[in-house]
């Protein structure tokens, strides 16, 4: 398979009189970041589950992961998806899973602008964390709690290009862009790890825009 983590694991089932699994999906790990309370948790439910809690916010503790198996051209890949604790207070043990990670979703919420103050942070943590050539999109979340904005989706936009990374304002409660940004990310680390010479490089921001326009939505610049 491809992708660094792919592949390997089933090594030593393949015993006499059991069938060795023919080809397991390969494994993509994925990191959510940004601030506490954003909605990291809710937004990897409502990919997983389609569900999203409202009411008590319980702030997630060091890390945790949860599966989902996605299908890329027909091709299935397992995205191993990491849900980071905000809080500062966690760092230290956040920091040593970045390496490990092949993208990385950075979330902050419309309605806080402290949370979008912070991404400048969290990118130069990323630098000093992260493999080189990880993806990054930036999330503007909570798009659908409009009356409380805080955040200009052309001020996320801006951010975002001036990093070069995509840029999608998303809700973890209504479920807006939410599995398109796992999706484009899926697609983005497969065609960089199928790279042939010949074939031109995938856009990941053409993509996207050509998803969105296919749904009629929304908020990407
Ligand atoms: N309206 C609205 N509320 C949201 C959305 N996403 C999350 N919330 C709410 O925001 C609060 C925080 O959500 P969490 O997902 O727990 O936040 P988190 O980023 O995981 O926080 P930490 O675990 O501390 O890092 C909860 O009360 C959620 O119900 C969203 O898209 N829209």
């Amino acid at each position: 398979g491809w992708g660094r983590s792919g592949g390997g694991r089933d090594a030593g089932t393949g015993q006499r009189g059991r069938p060795a699994t023919p080809h397991p999906a390969p494994v993509l790990q994925v990191m959510l970041l940004g601030d506490s309370g954003v909605g990291k948790t809710c937004f990897l439910l409502q990919f997983k589950d389609g569900a999203f809690l409202s009411g008590t916010f319980i702030a997630t503790v060091g890390i945790d992961f949860r599966n989902k198996v996605v299908a890329v051209d027909g091709v299935k890949v397992k995205l191993q998806i990491w849900d980071t604790a905000g809080q500062e207070r966690f760092r230290s043990v956040t920091h040593a899973y970045y390496r490990d990670a092949q993208a990385l979703l950075l979330l902050y919420d419309i309605t806080s602008k402290m949370s979008f103050d912070n991404i400048r942070a969290w990118l130069t943590e990323i630098h000093e964390y992260a493999q080189k050539d990880v993806v990054i999109m930036l999330l503007g979340n909570k798009a659908d709690v409009s009356s409380e904005r805080m955040v200009r989706t052309e001020d996320g936009a801006s951010l975002a290009r001036e990093y070069g990374v995509p840029f999608m304002e998303t809700s973890a409660k209504t479920g807006m862009n939410v599995e398109l940004a796992f999706l484009a990310i899926a697609r983005e680390l497969k065609q960089r790890a199928m790279q042939l010479p010949d074939v031109p490089r995938f856009q990941i921001h053409d993509y996207i825009e050509a998803q969105q326009k296919r749904s009629g939505c929304c908020a990407f610049v």
